[in-house]
């Protein structure tokens, strides 16, 4: 059942329209998530999925009722929707377990207490019910906020860079522990995030915005290998657009030799194309066809990535695992590693 469902919504907000024309759903007990570049309308949508902007047009259905439209606007404390948002506040004269259950105004003193319990236990804060916010460190705020924001059991939660102000570590093993958590209370999710590695650790769906538009939309392993739009492709992951032909029987002719077995989606011999080729797609291997050139190294600790120039002159990326040392400058082998080919119009490219 979806338990989310945007329907080509609109905002504008000061003449300008920032969300445009935006379609997608999320399921009940899903998790999905937006990327994009700054300014590309994420915030702005999930302020309106959280009803603190009006719609311009489109429809937001949360369960079965429309909760956004152009007559309909239920106000957003009556949409059952929690936030966690970057700027965490906890209330600093609070303890954590009044700060949890402060959205449990309703329930009697013994329910809000096995609530605070059960949800200490799922954050691994159990026994720090009776502290302050101060005496707590960055990563255990963020957890108790996420609780504070769980406790009533809303029915979507709705998370704004929640993890960007904790180091890049704790982001990822924070990330993967809120999925776990989130899909044990069976919360359906919808988060905003720069960070792309707490995207596919969190994320059963996720969509790229770019200039309010929603791009595509689909699991992380389809953004990432199976990307709709060029756009996506330069944005999630590393990767680089090499340029090519197809051929009279259907090849790909590029710099990497003839590449087979692309859908060609309509795209005829003789037209140019950019075909996506990922770092992981490329092996340095002795025993390679290819020749080509490292044009730069960088360390990336359990791996590096290589530049590497190919015979007319363009550079591709190739990971390669740190014991595999080679100098800028040096010349090596190449294998391909290219499952599926993912190929875009070369015009595309220049927008
Ligand atoms: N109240 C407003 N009035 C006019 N323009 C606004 C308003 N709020 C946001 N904008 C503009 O809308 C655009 C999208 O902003 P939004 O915060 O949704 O982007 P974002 O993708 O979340 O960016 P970031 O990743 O940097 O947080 C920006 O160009 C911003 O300047």
């Amino acid at each position: 059942m979806n338990l989310l469902k945007l329907e080509h919504i609109q905002v504008e907000l000061g003449g300008s329209t920032i969300v445009d024309d935006v379609s997608f759903t999320l399921e009940e007990g899903e998790i999905g998530c937006l990327l994009g570049p700054s300014g590309c309308g994420k915030t702005t949508l999930l302020r309106a999925v959280a009803g603190f902007e009006q719609l311009t047009g489109g429809a937001i259905e949360l369960g079965d009722k429309v909760v956004s439209n152009g007559k309909a606007h239920v106000d957003p404390e009556h949409r059952g929707v929690g936030m966690v948002f970057q700027d965490f506040a906890l209330f600093p004269h609070l303890s954590v377990e009044d700060n949890i259950s402060f959205g449990l105004r309703n329930a009697s003193k013994q329910e809000k207490r096995k609530r605070v319990g059960e949800l200490l236990k799922h954050i691994g804060l159990e026994g720090y019910g009776p502290r302050y916010p101060h005496q707590l460190s960055g990563g255990q705020q963020q957890r108790i906020a996420l609780a504070r924001a769980l406790a009533p059991r809303p029915r979507l939660l709705l998370l704004d860079e929640p993890f960007s102000s904790l180091d890049a570590e704790l982001r990822e093993s924070l990330a993967t522990e809120v999925r776990a958590l989130l899909k044990k209370e069976n919360i359906t999710a919808l988060l905003v995030t720069h960070d792309q590695q707490e995207a596919f650790a969190m994320a059963d769906k996720a969509g790229m915005m770019y200039r309010g538009r929603l791009l595509q939309w689909d699991t992380p392993y389809g953004l990432y290998h199976r990307p709709a739009h060029h756009l996506v492709a330069d944005f999630i992951g590393h990767g680089v657009l090499l340029r090519g032909a197809i051929t009279e029987d259907a090849k790909v002719d590029t710099a990497l030799g003839m590449l087979n077995g692309a859908p060609l989606n309509g795209l005829k011999a003789g037209e140019a194309v950019d075909v996506l080729v990922r770092p992981d797609d490329i092996i340095i291997d002795d025993e390679g066809a290819l020749k080509a050139t490292i044009a730069a190294r960088g360390f990336r600790g359990a791996h590096f990535i290589y530049t590497v120039m190919l015979a007319d002159g363009s550079n591709i990326l190739c990971m390669a695992p740190s014991h595999y040392q080679y100098d800028v400058g040096s010349t090596v082998h190449l294998r391909l590693n290219l499952d599926h080919l993912v190929l875009f119009h070369a015009g595309y490219c220049d927008t």
